[in-house]
């Protein structure tokens, strides 16, 4: 995507460099870091230098490779390999990314690992951004779509939840893809963003990225969700995910189940925005099934800003001592997710499983909350 009229990516290559945005330190300052080995990788992923699960994954790939270019053994690469996906345990793309390039490696001959490794972690970012750009049109199309059932309205009110942009993925995002095309191609979209405590990405990063892209929008505090909704503000909700079940549980950041409850009650749409990469099928029952990461309590019991003269600084919110419990994501029932966007079309969740949208079920989808 576009920041000050030149093209990004969250991260990028050279040679055996690997170079990510720091995402700790948005909006305020738009620097990025090197990562020189598998200890950097780890670190970077662990304290959300760059987080969002297709970025994650993709990251935790090159993970590899900066091993393998150290030692390509086989006992180096699976070390490093249950260090990296040991990071963070919720989002399904950081282990099936690390586990794909070690296996593709260690089918190989030691001496011819190091030379591949790069090529496959790069194929793997390639391939994120052709599928987060087909995300973007079949979710650009429903969205298109409600805001036609809806008869054309001056806006398109679509709330969203934490950051599902370009800066969670490699390029273009998964929520905010569907946003940026639908935006692109004419529909009037207006973003309700959600600040997204405790990390705020909502507040640092969709507001950020949105505002780059010329794409109206409003901060709300996480709170506010259900208030507009009762008073049809809201027409549609898109957010991404972290792991989906067979049966179309979705697991994404804490607060989205309780946008989906807010949704459902009010007839809004809630569509999810995800590669396919991101459903486990071999999981079913989400809220039993999916490892919930629990984040440190100071990051509920500080917040991280900025002074005047551009300091990032962190400074505490509860008294000294407060006990905080901060379980970084949350689990949404099929049964409250009108759709699944994925880069094959969007999907459905049937008692059978997720099952293709046909056209006729996505007017439905379109029309009001499933
Ligand atoms: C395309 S980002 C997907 C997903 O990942 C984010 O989690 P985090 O910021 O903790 O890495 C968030 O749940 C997004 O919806």
């Amino acid at each position: 995507m576009k920041v000050n009229d030149q093209a990004w990516r969250s991260i990028w290559r050279e040679g055996a460099i690997l170079h990510v945005v720091d995402q700790t330190v948005l909006p305020h300052r738009f620097v990025s870091r090197t990562l020189h080995n598998v200890a950097d990788v780890a670190d970077a992923i662990q304290n959300m230098v760059v987080r969002g699960a297709p970025l994650i994954g993709v990251t935790g790939a090159y993970g590899v490779a900066l091993a393998a270019r150290h030692d390509a053994s086989d006992a180096t690469l699976n070390a490093a390999a249950a260090t990296l996906i040991a990071t963070r345990p919720t989002a399904i793309n950081l282990r099936w990314a690390v586990e794909q390039t070690l296996a593709q490696l260690l089918a190989l001959d030691v001496s011819l690992r190091a030379s591949a490794a790069f090529a496959l972690a790069d194929a793997l970012a390639e391939a994120d951004v052709d599928t987060n750009a087909a995300i973007g049109r079949h979710g650009a199309a429903l969205l298109r779509q409600r805001w036609e059932n809806l008869g054309r309205p001056a806006r398109l009110n679509v709330l969203t939840h934490c950051n599902a942009g370009w800066l969670g993925c490699v390029d273009w995002g998964t929520a905010l893809a569907a946003l940026y095309q639908a935006h692109d191609s004419g529909v009037p979209v207006h973003v309700w963003i959600d600040e997204t405590r405790p990390r705020n990405q909502g507040a640092s990063l969709t507001t950020w990225e949105l505002a780059a892209h010329g794409v109206p929008a409003t901060l709300i505090v996480d709170n506010a969700g259900g208030l507009l909704m009762q008073q049809g503000q809201v027409d549609a909700c898109i957010v991404g995910a972290d792991r989906i079940t067979a049966r179309g549980d979705v697991c994404n950041k804490v607060g989205t189940y309780l946008k989906a409850l807010a949704a459902q009650a009010h007839q809004v749409p809630f569509y999810v925005a995800a590669p396919v990469s991101t459903i486990d099928w071999q999981a079913w029952d989400g809220p039993r099934e999916i490892e919930i990461e629990v984040r440190a309590a100071s990051e509920v019991t500080h917040i991280t800003g900025r002074t005047t003269e551009g300091r990032v600084v962190q400074v505490q919110l509860a008294p000294p001592g407060t006990a905080a419990h901060n379980p970084a994501f949350d689990v949404t029932p099929a049964t409250l997710v009108s759709a699944i966007v994925t880069e094959q079309g969007a999907v459905a969740a049937t008692a059978a499983g997720l099952q293709p949208l046909r056209p006729a079920h996505q007017a439905t989808a379109a029309a009001s909350a499933i």
